[in-house]
């Protein structure tokens, strides 16, 4: 399908909700790049991977809605659960011959909670413009340990996107065919929320940062290792967008109270992107680039100005490729780790079965 004079796209599939042939799209930002992906191009191939059908149904029915003629497929996806990806990958296997983009969108910061004194001493310092544009010190996080001995958010937010991509390579990584990876991180990725010798964040209350900034090295180490076989990654952030996420953080009807105050702190600073529209707008450029004009180093953030006009900048990521090559080793490892857990735990079923 021809896009523009640099684009040609066959198929999307978008994870917990625009995935090319991956990732996440039920609602929010997922939903919204959908939408968007459809008016650029009516005959995408878009694939939903969700981890509840029904809302992907609902999903596919509102895309359906505003672009009857559309191609949208779902597939079932727990991108938390190892067993999960896997399956989901073997589906995408048998029913895909390649993969033009997955977008890796699906992320979760379950329990956050606002450090009052923190945003109160914030408002008042020359620092008032950072701490709203990246909430540096003012959120922490509970997470809890997953079915497979994974930090939750460690295994939703980078672990599961990493195991698809590595299942997915033979469609990924074709010499005669380019295929992108996008990664949805945030402005809340910091190098100090992350250590290398915990990279799960077992230890710490900011495993969402921890974990956004681990997609921001892994996406360098990815674009080392497989742009020669046809990969290219990207990173966005979509900045501060109302979604189940931030409603998740403090009410909606707080939010919609705030509403007002949010529109004014826009005009200082521009990454209060605010509707799924505007965060999904790197997203979206991200489409329509060609991989090769892209900086591995940057992440490309959605901005919103005080006036209302969307626009894609990118930024230097705070990364250094030796730590991105020793991350991108450890995954390895973990990878060997859980595959082989998960064989004897399938072993051990089966001589039960017996
Ligand atoms: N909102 C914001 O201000 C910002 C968001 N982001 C990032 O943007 C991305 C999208 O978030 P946003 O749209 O805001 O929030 P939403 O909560 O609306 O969307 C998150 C999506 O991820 C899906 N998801 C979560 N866990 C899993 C899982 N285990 N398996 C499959 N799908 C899963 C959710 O599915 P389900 O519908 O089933 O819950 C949902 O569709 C996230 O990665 C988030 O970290 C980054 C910076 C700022
Ligand atoms: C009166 C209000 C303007 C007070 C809002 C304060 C905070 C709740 C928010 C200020 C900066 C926000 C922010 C996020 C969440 C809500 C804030 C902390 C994110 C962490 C949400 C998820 C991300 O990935 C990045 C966002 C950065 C900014």
């Amino acid at each position: 399908i021809p896009i523009n004079n640099n684009t040609f796209l066959g198929e999307v599939c978008l994870h917990a909700c625009v995935y090319l042939p991956s990732v996440t799209l039920c609602s929010g930002i997922g939903l919204a790049l959908c939408e968007r992906l459809l008016t650029e191009e009516s005959q995408l191939r878009l694939c939903l991977a969700c981890r509840n059908l029904q809302r992907a149904e609902a999903a596919r029915a509102s895309l359906l809605t505003s672009h009857a003629d559309a191609s949208v497929d779902l597939l079932h996806l727990d991108v938390g659960s190892v067993q999960s990806v896997l399956a989901a990958a073997q589906e995408v296997k048998a029913r895909y011959g390649r993969i033009d983009f997955l977008y890796l969108n699906a992320g979760i910061m379950p329990n956050p909670q606002v450090n009052v004194k923190a945003f109160f001493k914030g408002l008042f310092s020359w620092n008032v413009i950072n701490m709203f544009a990246t909430a540096e010190g003012l959120l922490t996080q509970q997470d809890l340990v997953n079915s497979d001995g994974l930090q939750e958010v460690f295994a939703t937010n980078l672990f599961g996107h990493f195991l698809l991509i590595r299942e997915l390579e033979p469609l990924l990584c074709k010499t005669d065919h380019v295929s992108r990876v996008v990664w949805t991180s945030s402005s809340n990725a910091r190098r100090s929320a992350f250590s290398m010798e915990d990279m799960e964040h077992r230890n710490g209350t900011e495993p969402y940062s921890s974990s956004k900034y681990a997609s921001d090295l892994l996406s360098l180490a990815l674009n080392r290792h497989k742009n020669s076989q046809g990969l290219f990654s990207s990173v966005i952030c979509p900045g501060l967008v109302m979604t189940n996420l931030t409603y998740g953080i403090l009410p909606s009807g707080f939010w919609t109270l705030i509403m007002p105050i949010m529109w004014l702190i826009r005009i200082f600073t521009n990454t209060f992107t605010l509707t799924p529209y505007n965060g999904a707008e790197a997203l979206h450029w991200l489409f329509l680039q060609k991989p090769e004009s892209l900086d591995p180093r940057a992440k490309y953030h959605s901005l919103t100005s005080g006036l209302g006009t969307n626009y894609t900048q990118p930024r230097q990521m705070d990364i250094d490729e030796g730590t991105s090559e020793v991350l991108y080793s450890k995954l390895l490892e973990l990878e060997k780790v859980v595959r082989r857990t998960l064989s004897e735990s399938n072993a051990d079923k089966e001589s039960d079965g017996q």
